[in-house]
């Protein structure tokens, strides 16, 4: 008799611990830890998604044990490593195991839960009888009951008038087509046996022995070549052609790639490449900090550290931001690996992810590129690990479980010995931090490939600018963009936000239009001609007049990509420009069409949220414009300054990249802020070390680590006392060293009509941390039901 310990997926009874089911003698035999299966649970036995992690022998009969219903997969679609990997996430961010488990999946992996009523006899009440009538099986999701009806259906249920049973599908399904094999040999004895009136069997007898092919798309034949069904189903009756069902990958490869060979490595390059590669051919799991300016040509060092370990039989995995995951960082690496390679990111449909997932999973593709989630992807035989543009926010996942795709990817290292590289122009603080205490081996890529100096950088004081022809152009930037129209190069414009106007102000009353869930305003859109939260989504119509005092002064403020493409059309009206930001890109395909024109020269000016700073490479770009610096530099955050500093440095990074000089022009109402300052001068090194300084004062990473626990209620009194309440607990428990900050309501203090508060805790070391946030885990479960939630934030990203 075999039993299967398995983790389960029951969102109001989350545990670790596993539990153990009987399973049955058919499905006995290839059961495997990492397998999906349907179990049942509870009184009600209703049946939920699970995943088995061991499976053993058992001698004893077990009569207690409930009985495994079914499975999702045939094979386990998560590996031991993965399993293991789950286990120490689950420690290490204060998650269950199961949201591990389920997050290291593609999303359309997650089972589908349906619940389906039926009648047993006619019910008596009458609108319920309406809703479920006898012997017809109703999914309750799909249908309104009110509170009370539900407790009626219950009732019922109880006494047995309804059955309920619980469906769970596997929603992932590969896309299979119907194909067709020719097993002709010989076409005159088969012509010889049709009838000479078969025209239509004639004619796919000719159309096959035209086409030299063996395997024919049933649907490319009766639907593209006009050839007639019931002559294809003859000739499958006749055994002249073999059906048979064929998985295809639902985004194949449409694009043919030009084979691209591996650059002649600069000195620099070279030195790099040599210390990883090694690193790959010893098997030893050593991270490298790669730090090189922009276009200093990182990723040609990436692709020849690949090209290693793809030599040696091994696997690599690169991960990138999601907005550096552009078209043309995709085309790099296929030019280079072609078909080995699979991408991961969110522009692909569930199913096409899914495709992609399996060509991993089965050991098609030996090179994965993705962002955050991709750091999962069950490669089996890793060689090397990239993190490119590795100070990036996007790497920390704000949702449970809130891992740090840095400390995943240092698992998974250790896991298969092989290197990690950290590839910035801008590193974090805090992997610098451990670079210079030799934690990571520093590799510097110091000088552009091209010989160039680093763009000549001029900073325009805005409070100065009075007379500037509109609010977000001064006079300098203004003539540089017409100096590059006329010589026709082009232009990058940076506008560090989004939507139309920040906010919309009575100025007979003051009166600023708010979300009604949240402690924000509403941004104006101008596409969909509404406001909108950004937090809760909510959304309204843009009022004509105040809906406070009726007045008609109502102006809008702040600056948005919309309202500067607008200033700017006025300003240089010759000039073809394109707007890219979250709303133009949400289009599939929509990205790729902005980045091709600009490439092309269909445009001259790029302007656009921070997703233009990352990545791009453009040979003709001269000049970047930064029309607000300051955005984010008075957030109430400690690494306002960093990222202020990695957005000025990467964006600049944009200009000047080939042969002509580029020219970087920034407008700040803060000329002398030191984030400023340095990024003018391209100065890495004095930022880290001011920046480090300031972090030491204020105590703040990397000297001390940090957990930020949020509690969030309807009623603000609810989150206030519970987050005192932990505040109290902590203190008693935690080492003097450790620091407390809070509990303060949250900067935003109200999002989507619950209220939150929090508090920071700094620590060095401190051995009992771990078991007091557990203890809170375990009592942020326990008081889920009450409305009351938790979340225990390691290493956050922001305070914020
Ligand atoms: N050894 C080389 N010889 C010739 N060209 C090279 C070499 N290495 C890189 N390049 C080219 O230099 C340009 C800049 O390189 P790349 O985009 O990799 O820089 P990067 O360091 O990633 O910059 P960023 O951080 O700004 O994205 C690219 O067009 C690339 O093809
Ligand atoms: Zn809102
Ligand atoms: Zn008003």
């Amino acid at each position: 008799m075999k039993v299967a310990e398995v983790i389960v997926d029951v969102p109001t009874l989350q545990t670790n611990t596993p539990y153990s089911y009987l399973l049955p003698a058919d499905l006995c035999d290839h059961a495997a830890p990492g397998m999906r299966v349907v179990v049942p649970f509870g009184k009600g036995d209703r049946l939920v998604e699970g995943f088995i992690i061991k499976v053993e022998v058992t001698s004893t009969a077990q009569p207690a044990l409930k009985m495994v219903s079914g499975y999702l997969d045939e094979e386990p679609v998560l590996t031991p490593e993965l399993l293991k990997l789950a286990n120490w996430m689950a420690k290490t961010t204060f998650s269950f195991q199961i949201s591990c488990l389920l997050t290291m999946l593609p999303n359309v992996m997650k089972a589908k839960y349906q619940t389906i009523a039926t009648a047993n006899q006619v019910l008596t009440d009458e609108k319920l009888r309406s809703k479920l009538p006898l012997q017809v099986p109703v999914e309750l999701t799909k249908v309104d009951f009110s509170p009370a009806e539900r407790r009626k259906i219950q009732k019922l249920r109880q006494q047995g008038a309804l059955t309920i049973k619980y469906h769970v599908h596997n929603q992932a399904r590969a896309k299979l087509i119907t194909v067709l094999e020719n097993q002709i040999t010989d076409f005159t004895t088969v012509a010889s046996q049709l009838r000479a009136n078969a025209t239509e069997q004639q004619k796919l007898l000719a159309y096959l022995k035209q086409h030299q092919q063996t395997r024919f798309v049933q649907q490319n034949l009766v639907q593209t070549a006009g050839l007639s069904r019931s002559a294809v189903q003859s000739f499958v009756k006749r055994g002249w052609l073999k059906k048979m069902m064929v998985e295809q990958r639902r985004a194949p490869e449409l694009q043919q790639y030009v084979r691209d060979a591996a650059k002649k490595l600069t000195s620099d390059q070279q030195r790099a490449v040599t210390a990883i590669q090694a690193a790959i051919t010893a098997e030893v799991s050593r991270p490298f900090l790669l730090e090189g300016v922009t276009g200093s040509g990182k990723t040609e060092v990436y692709l020849q550290t690949i090209q290693r370990a793809l030599e040696l039989g091994k696997q690599a995995l690169m991960l990138v931001p999601e907005i550096a995951l552009t078209p043309q960082m995709v085309r790099r690496v296929k030019q280079r690996f072609g078909t080995q390679v699979a991408i991961i990111h969110s522009g692909l449909a569930n199913g096409e992810k899914y495709d992609e997932w399996r060509r991993i999973r089965n050991g098609a593709a030996q090179v994965v590129v993705g962002a955050r989630s991709a750091v999962f992807a069950p490669l089996q035989r890793l060689g090397i690990i990239i993190l490119d543009e590795e100070h990036d926010a996007s790497y920390k996942q704000e949702d449970n479980p809130r891992y740090q795709t840095r400390s995943v990817a240092f698992w998974r290292a250790r896991y298969h010995h092989c290197p990690v590289v950290l590839g910035s122009a801008t590193p974090s603080l805090e992997s610098r931090a451990r670079a210079e205490k030799g934690r990571y081996q520093l590799l510097r890529l110091p000088t552009r490939i091209n010989q160039q100096k680093l763009p000549q950088t001029q900073v325009v004081d805005m409070t100065k600018q009075a007379a500037a022809p509109t609010e977000l152009f001064s006079e300098p930037l203004l003539t540089a963009i017409k100096e590059k129209l006329a010589s026709h190069e082009q232009i990058v414009l940076l506008l560090n936000r989004r939507g139309f106007s920040s906010f919309m102000l009575c100025r007979d009353c003051g009166y600023v239009l708010q979300c009604p869930n949240c402690d924000i305003s509403l941004t104006m859109h101008l596409d969909t001609k509404t406001m909108k939260c950004h937090y809760c989504g909510y959304e309204t119509q843009i009022p004509k007049t105040c809906p406070n005092c009726h007045s008609h002064q109502i102006r809008y403020f702040g600056t948005g990509t919309e309202k500067a493409v607008q200033q700017l059309a006025t300003l240089v009206p010759q000039a073809r420009i394109a707007r890219m930001d979250v709303d133009t890109t949400k289009k599939k395909g929509s990205l790729a069409e902005i980045l091709r024109k600009f490439g092309q020269q269909q445009t001259d000016i790029l302007l656009g949220t921070q997703m233009i700073a990352k990545g791009l490479d453009f040979p003709n770009v001269t000049l970047v414009g930064v029309l607000n610096a300051d955005t984010g530099l008075e957030l109430p955050d400690f690494r306002a300054s960093e990222r202020t500093f990695e957005l000025l440095t990467q964006v600049a990074g944009r200009a000047g990249r080939a042969e002509k000089p580029g020219q970087v022009i920034i407008q700040t109402y803060n000329p002398d802020h030191y984030a400023i300052r340095y990024a003018q001068q391209h100065d890495y090194e004095s930022f880290f070390r001011h920046e480090m300084r300031l972090r030491h004062l204020s105590g703040y990473p990397p000297y001390y680590f940090t957990v930020k626990l949020t509690v969030n209620a309807p009623q603000a009194r609810e989150a206030a006392q519970l987050a005192f309440q932990l505040q109290e607990e902590l203190q008693a428990q935690l080492a003097k060293t450790t620091i407390l900050l809070g509990p303060t309501p949250r900067p935003i203090a109200r999002i989507n009509k619950r209220y939150y508060y929090q508090l920071i805790i700094k620590y060095k070391q401190d051995p009992k941390l771990h078991a007091s946030l557990e203890h809170i885990q375990q009592h942020a479960q326990q008081i889920s039901r009450t409305g009351v939630q938790i979340a225990i934030d390691p290493d956050p990203i922001s305070f914020m």
